[in-house]
């Protein structure tokens, strides 16, 4: 892989955001849909919004170090052990972002009605200035961010295609939302995964 051709800077007041395309490549891409869609016990959680449950949009699993805990929108999310694929995955992403991710949240999005909504990824256990690293494998769908408080701001749309890498770094979850929106045109299954570092 050349790091450098495929690496798009995104420049955006108090954002720091890295896009590496092809990361992953297409065929071992199709190989971790493949096991992934399989071997993992993906649930269709319920969370709590404005005081309504809702079932989330997409399907997710948390994994991680034992003991570690996610908890966002009145959900607690108990880390399982790492499915070998995504414990490797996050040894490869170590090597070009050297954080100490200790959790992934996986997302799997079954077609274009799955989706994602605004959100920060701002929760406290995440600390200061949280580094996240997403992996998108499968269907490309558009991300978008839009600025917390200048309005003014131009959002950033991002197509996040098959095998690329985002890095969210910096200041950016408290300067911006994010969200994979919902769409009509036809999809297949996309799986995101979300590297991130909990601190105990
Ligand atoms: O699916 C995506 O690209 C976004 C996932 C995300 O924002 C999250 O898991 O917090
Ligand atoms: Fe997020």
């Amino acid at each position: 892989m050349h790091e450098e051709e495929n690496t798009q800077i995104i420049q955006a007041p108090g954002a720091d955001l890295v896009v590496v395309r092809g990361f992953v490549d297409t065929q071992q891409s199709k190989q971790l849909i493949r096991c992934l869609s399989l071997e993992i016990d993906w649930r269709q959680d319920r969370i709590r919004l404005f005081g309504r449950e809702h079932a989330i949009p997409r399907l997710q699993q948390f994994q991680g170090e034992p003991g570690l805990h996610y908890r966002y929108s009145g959900l607690l999310l108990e880390a399982r052990p790492w499915h070998p694929l995504i414990e490797q995955l996050r040894r490869r992403i170590t090597a070009v972002e050297p954080a100490p991710f200790n959790c992934a949240l996986l997302n799997l999005y079954r077609d274009g009605e799955d989706s994602m909504g605004w959100h920060s990824d701002d929760e406290p256990e995440l600390g200061l200035d949280p580094v996240i690293a997403s992996l998108s494998l499968g269907q490309p769908r558009r991300f978008v961010l839009r600025h917390r408080t200048d309005r003014q701001q131009p959002k950033i749309e991002l197509l996040l295609d098959d095998g690329s890498l985002l890095l969210m770094r910096g200041s950016t979850q408290h300067h911006w939302q994010h969200a994979l929106p919902r769409t009509r045109r036809h999809c297949t299954p996309r799986l995101n995964l979300t590297f991130r570092c909990i601190i105990d």
